[in-house]
C-alpha cells in the first residue's frame, strides 16, 4: 500500500488526478503554506516547480525517474493550488458519485450471439485505480493504489508490488470497453475506482508500478529531501535573516575561475533542486574543479566527475544521492573520487558552502594504502587530511580529532570498529571494489547501511548486471528503495525478464521482458556509469598478449594417464560418487600441470594425514607414487619435470637478457605453486618480492611501491591472484606471466590488468601458459566458449565449486590429447589447418593486429568479457616449429612450445 501521499504522477492527467490518501491521514494542505509566503517568493516557486514538472514530463529519459517523493508530490500540488482550479476539481471528484459502476458479472448472464463476435479477446487496457473492500458505505475508505488490467472479458487487479490481489472473469465486454476515469468496478470482493488510464507502454515497462510509489523505501525516500520539505519556505520568508545572508554572500565567488579555458565547471542546480536544497536562499555559486587536478584528468575522468557530482548532489534522480561507477579496471576510479571529495569538501553550489565535511572510504585491505598514495599523488599531503586505518593508526584517533576529513578503512576493520565509526557523521561513503555488497544480508552491507550516510558511491570494475538479484542489492544500497521492495522488484522486473529469456517464452512474454529490462536499464542508467578500457588505450603503450601452449613432460604425461585411469575418475564419469569427487580429480590434474612435485606432496600429505579416509582420494592416488623415482624428493624438484616451468625459465632468462631494466609479474592462483616459483627464483639468482594471502595488509602497499620504484632491484613480483588480483597497480612490471589458469575468466583478466594501466612506460608483454592437450586447455576453452559468453559468468566470486558439470563435460575434461599441437586451435576449424604446405603458419591470412580482445569498435564492447572463440581465431597464431618467429621472446621458448596465439594492441610501437 502506498504510504506517501503522492499521486501516480504520470498516469492520466496529473493535474486532474485524484490523490489516494491512506486511511487515518489527512490531505496535506499546501494552501496553508502558500498563505505564509510573500507574493514574490510564491510566484517564483510556482513557476519553478511547474517548469520542472513540465520539463520532466517532456523528457522521456527523466520522466521515468521523477520518482514521487513526498516532496515532489507537494511540489506539484503546490503548483496546482496556486491556480486554485485543479485543487477544487480534485476535491469535487472525491465527492462525486461515480457516473458508472461495473459489477462482477454473474455467471449465468448470457451474451447474445451476435455480440459475442464483437468481443475481441484483444481488448487490453490498463488503469490506475484505488481499491477498498466492497461495502455499501457512501464514503469509502480507500485502502491502496493498484493497477487494473482489462483483458478481453476478464479483470486483474495488481497491487503496486506487482502481486495479484483480485481477479474476475465473464464481465460484459461492452461495459469493460467503456471503463474510464471515475468508474467503479467490483472485482473479487473489492471495489475499485478508476483514477486514470495507464498507457500500454507504462504498463509494459513497469513504470506504472514504480511511479505508484508504493514501495516503502520510496516513500521513506531520501532524508535530505525530507529535511528540506519539512518546511521549505519558513526560513526563506524571514526577511531579516535573508537580507543578512545575502549581504554576507554578496561577494561570494567560485573558488576557481569558471571562465578560464579548460576549466571544469559542475552543472548548476536547476530550480527544482534549489527549491529542495537551498532553503536558505543562498546565491548560486559555480562549483569548479581544482585546475591542479583538471590538468591531469583524462576526458572520461572529467565526464566521470560530473556524473558523480550530479549523482551525489541529487541532481540526476530526485532526492537520490547514490552512484555506481563501474568503469573497467585501470580507468582511474580512484582519481575521479578524490576529485569529487576534494571539490565537495571545499565548495558547494549554494553560497559556496562546502557540501561535505567527512568522507568514509571502505576498501579491500590491500588497497587502503593505495588510496593514501593516490591522495598524496594528486593532492599532496597538505590540502586534505586523510586517515588510513592500519595497525598503528586506530579508528579512535580519527574519531577524536577534528583534524582529519577522510577515513580510509578496510571492510574487515570497518566491522570491527563499527561502534566507533557510528559516532562520526559521514557525509559521503565510497565503497571500493563494492561488488562485495551484492548480498544485502551480509554483515558488511548491513553495517554500512547502519551508518545512514546518504551520499553513497560504489566503485567496481566488475560488471554488475549479471545477476538480477545481486544487481538489486547494489542498486538498493546506493539508492535505497528506488526499485521498490525486493518482492515487488521480483514481480515487476526479475520474473518477466527471466521468463522472457527462456526458450519457451511466448512473443508476449518476450516483449514484456524486454520492455521491463529496458525500463530497468533506463531507471538505473542515470546513476550507473561504465566505460571500457578502450577509452584509455590511446594513453597506454602497446600490449602484446600471448597464449602459450607448453608441451607436457614425460613424467607429467605418465602421471596424467594414470590419474585418468584411476577408479575415482572412472566413478566420476559414471556419476557414481557423491561429495563432488570430480573437484578432487580436477585439482590433482591441475597440480600435475603446474609441477608433478605438487601432486607428490598431496599424495604424501594424504598418506600421513589422519583424515586419510576418503575412498575417492585413495583410489585417485593409488599406484601414483610408483611412477615417481624411488628417491623422489619434492623439495629438490627438477625443473625439467614440468613443461610450463621449463618455458617459464627460458622466458625469464630471455627477458633478463634482452630487457635488463624491465621487470616481471608472475601470477599463480596457488600458494604452493608460488612456493615452487619462489624456489626457482632463488636457484637462478633472480631477485624477487612476493604478495599472497599471508602478506600482512600493512605491508602490502610497501611491497607494491618498492617493486614499482625505478630504484627497486627486484626482478620478479610473485603474486597470488586471489590475494592481490584486484585493484593493485603493478606498473613497475612490464611482463606478466599467468602461470596457471582459473575457471573464472574475471580472475585472470583482473590479474592481467595490473600492469597494462596508466603510468606504464614500456610495451607490455602478457604470457598465459597452458599445458597442451590437458585440462588447462579445457578450462581455457570453457573461458572462451560461447556458453560462458552468454552465461556471462564474469564474477570474481564464482569458483569451480559453483560450476555444474554434466557427465559429458566431465568426459571431455578428463581426456588427454597427446597428439595435438593445440586442441583449442583444432576446435576453431581454422583455415590454416587446411593449408597445403601444412606449416600451420597463418600470419599472412589473419589481421596482424586487432583492436585487442575488446571486439570491434562499433559493438558495445566489454573487456571484462572473456575472449570469444571467433575473436581468438583472428589472433595471429602459429605452431612452435614455425620458421619465421619475429618475436625474440617467443623465438627463445619455441622448443618447448607446441603452439602460440598472439594479439597486439596499440601496435604502432610494438615489441
Ligand atoms: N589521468 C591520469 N593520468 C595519469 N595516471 C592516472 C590518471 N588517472 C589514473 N591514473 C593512474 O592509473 C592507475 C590506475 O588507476 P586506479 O587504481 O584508480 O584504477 P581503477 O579504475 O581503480 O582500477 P581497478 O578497477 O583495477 O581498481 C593509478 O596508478 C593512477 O594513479
Ligand atoms: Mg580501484
Amino acid at each position: 500500500m502506498r504510504r506517501s501521499a503522492a499521486p501516480s504522477q504520470l498516469q492520466g492527467n496529473p493535474f486532474k488526478k485524484l490523490k489516494f490518501i491512506p486511511p487515518g491521514r489527512s490531505n496535506p494542505s499546501p494552501n496553508e503554506e502558500n498563505t505564509k509566503m510573500s507574493p514574490d517568493v510564491k510566484l517564483f516557486e510556482v513557476v519553478a516547480s511547474k517548469n520542472t514538472f513540465l520539463q520532466l514530463q517532456n523528457n522521456p529519459r527523466i520522466c521515468s525517474l521523477n520518482l514521487p517523493t513526498e516532496g515532489s508530490a507537494r511540489e506539484i500540488n503546490h503548483g496546482h493550488n496556486y491556480s486554485g482550479k485543479h485543487c477544487s476539481e480534485a476535491s469535487v471528484m472525491v465527492k462525486l458519485d461515480p457516473p458508472h459502476t461495473v459489477h462482477s458479472a454473474p455467471k449465468e448472464i448470457t451474451v447474445p450471439k451476435g455480440q459475442e463476435e464483437e468481443e475481441p479477446d484483444s481488448l487490453v487496457k490498463y488503469f490506475s485505480v484505488v481499491w477498498c473492500k466492497a461495502s455499501k458505505k457512501k464514503h469509502k475508505k480507500w485502502e491502496g493504489d493498484a493497477v487494473l488490467i482489462v483483458k478481453g472479458k476478464s479483470l486483474t487487479l495488481k497491487d503496486l508490488e506487482g502481486k495479484d490481489i483480485g481477479r474476475g472473469i465473464a464481465y460484459k465486454f461492452k461495459e469493460l470497453e467503456k471503463i474510464e476515469e471515475g468508474h467503479r468496478v467490483m472485482i473479487g470482493g473489492k471495489e475499485v475506482e478508476v483514477m486514470g488510464i495507464i498507457s500500454p507502454d507504462d504498463f509494459n515497462s513497469g513504470r506504472c508500478f514504480q511511479l505508484g510509489g508504493g514501495s516503502p523505501a520510496i516513500s521513506s525516500s531520501s532524508q535530505a529531501a525530507k529535511k528540506c520539505f519539512s518546511n521549505p519556505f519558513k526560513s526563506v520568508c524571514k526577511p531579516s535573516s535573508r537580507e543578512n545572508r545575502l549581504n554576507g554572500f554578496q561577494d561570494c565567488k567560485p573558488r576557481h575561475d569558471p571562465h578560464v579555458p579548460n576549466s571544469l565547471v559542475m552543472s548548476r542546480p536547476d530550480n527544482n533542486h534549489q527549491w529542495m536544497f537551498n532553503k536558505n536562499c543562498f546565491p548560486i555559486v559555480d562549483v569548479v574543479i581544482d585546475p591542479h587536478l583538471v590538468y591531469h584528468l583524462r576526458p572520461h575522468q572529467k565526464e566521470g566527475i560530473i556524473f558523480l557530482y550530479e549523482c551525489v548532489m541529487g541532481m540526476r534522480v530526485n532526492g537520490r544521492c547514490g552512484a555506481i561507477l563501474a568503469d573497467e579496471m585501470g580507468l582511474g576510479k580512484t582519481l575521479q573520487c578524490i576529485s569529487l571529495i576534494w571539490t565537495l569538501q571545499c565548495q558547494g553550489p549554494y553560497g559556496g558552502k562546502p557540501v561535505i565535511k567527512k568522507t568514509l572510504i571502505v576498501t579491500p585491505g590491500s588497497l587502503v594504502n593505495n588510496w593514501r598514495k593516490e591522495f598524496q599523488k594528486w593532492l599532496g599531503s597538505e590540502r586534505i587530511k586523510i586517515f588510513p586505518v592500519d595497525q598503528d593508526h586506530k579508528v579512535e584517533e580519527f574519531t577524536k580529532s577534528p583534524f582529519y576529513s577522510v577515513l580510509i578503512i578496510s571492510y574487515e576493520m570497518l566491522l570491527r570498529s563499527l561502534d566507533q565509526i557510528k559516532n562520526v557523521k559521514f557525509d559521503l561513503l565510497i565503497c571500493d571494489e563494492g561488488h562485495r555488497l551484492k548480498n544485502s544480508a551480509i554483515k558488511t552491507t548491513t553495517a554500512l547501511i547502519s551508518l545512514s550516510c546518504e551520499k553513497r558511491v560504489i566503485l567496481t570494475g566488475t560488471p554488475v548486471q549479471n545477476d538480477l538479484q545481486e544487481f538489486f542489492a547494489l542498486i538498493d544500497f546506493v539508492n535505497p528503495g528506488i526499485l521498490g521492495s525486493l518482492s515487488s522488484y521480483r514481480k515487476i522486473y526479475e520474473e518477466p525478464i527471466i521468463i522472457s529469456r527462456q526458450p519457451s517464452a511466448s512473443e508476449e512474454e518476450k516483449e514484456l521482458g524486454e520492455k521491463r529490462a529496458a525500463e530497468l536499464t533506463c531507471l538505473t542508467g542515470l546513476f550507473i556509469l561504465r566505460r571500457t578500457q578502450e577509452v584509455i588505450n590511446k594513453y597506454l603503450p602497446p600490449k602484446i598478449e600471448n597464449v602459450v601452449f607448453c608441451r607436457p613432460r614425460a613424467l607429467q604425461v605418465e602421471l596424467y594417464r594414470k590419474l585418468l585411469n584411476s577408479q575415482a575418475v572412472r566413478f566420476c564419469l559414471q556419476g557414481l560418487l557423491g561429495n563432488s569427487p570430480h573437484l578432487i580429480c580436477i585439482g590433482a590434474l591441475k597440480k600435475l600441470c603446474n609441477h608433478p612435485c605438487l601432486l607428490f606432496n598431496s599424495i604424501k600429505e594424504k598418506e600421513y594425514s589422519s583424515t586419510w579416509d576418503g575412498n575417492e582420494e585413495r583410489s585417485l592416488y593409488e599406484g601414483l607414487v610408483d611412477v615417481f623415482p624411488a628417491d623422489y624428493n619434492p623439495l629438490m624438484f627438477a625443473e625439467e619435470e614440468s613443461g610450463k616451468l621449463q618455458v617459464l625459465l627460458k622466458l625469464l632468462a630471455v627477458i633478463h637478457e634482452l630487457r635488463p631494466t624491465e621487470k616481471v609479474v608472475l601470477v599463480s592462483n596457488y600458494t604452493q605453486t608460488l612456493n615452487i616459483l619462489q624456489e626457482v627464483c632463488k636457484r637462478h639468482g633472480y631477485t624477487y618480492t612476493r604478495l599472497d594471502g599471508q602478506t600482512p595488509i600493512s605491508q602490502r602497499q610497501q611491497i607494491v611501491d618498492c617493486f614499482n620504484s625505478k630504484y627497486s632491484s627486484d626482478f620478479i613480483f610473485l603474486l597470488s591472484s586471489k590475494a592481490g588480483g584486484v585493484g593493485l597497480n603493478l606498473i613497475g612490471g612490464s611482463h606478466l606471466i599467468l602461470y596457471d589458469i582459473d575457471w573464472n575468466p574475471a580472475t585472470d583478466i583482473q590479474a592481467m590488468s595490473r600492469v597494462w594501466r596508466d603510468g606504464q612506460k614500456h610495451p607490455v608483454h602478457i604470457y598465459r601458459l597452458l599445458t597442451t592437450g590437458t585440462i588447462e586447455e579445457k578450462i581455457y576453452q570453457r573461458q572462451i566458449s560461447k556458453q560462458d559468453l552468454s552465461g556471462a559468468v564474469v564474477d570474481l566470486t564464482k569458483t569451480s565449486e559453483h560450476i555444474q558439470f554434466s557427465v559429458e563435460e566431465l568426459k571431455n575434461l578428463f581426456t588427454l590429447h597427446e597428439s595435438s599441437h593445440c586442441v583449442t586451435h583444432d576446435l576453431l576449424d581454422c583455415e590454416c589447418t587446411r593449408d597445403k604446405d601444412g606449416t600451420g603458419g597463418s600470419l599472412e591470412k589473419f589481421p596482424i593486429s586487432r583492436n585487442c580482445q575488446l571486439g570491434p569498435h562499433h559493438q558495445k564492447s566489454n573487456s571484462m568479457k572473456p575472449l570469444s572463440m571467433s575473436q581468438l581465431k583472428q589472433w595471429k597464431h602459429f605452431s612452435g616449429d614455425h620458421l619465421n618467429l619475429t618475436d625474440p621472446f617467443l623465438e627463445r621458448i619455441r622448443e618447448n612450445v607446441s603452439f602460440f596465439f598472439q594479439n597486439i594492441t596499440n601496435q604502432s610501437t610494438a615489441i
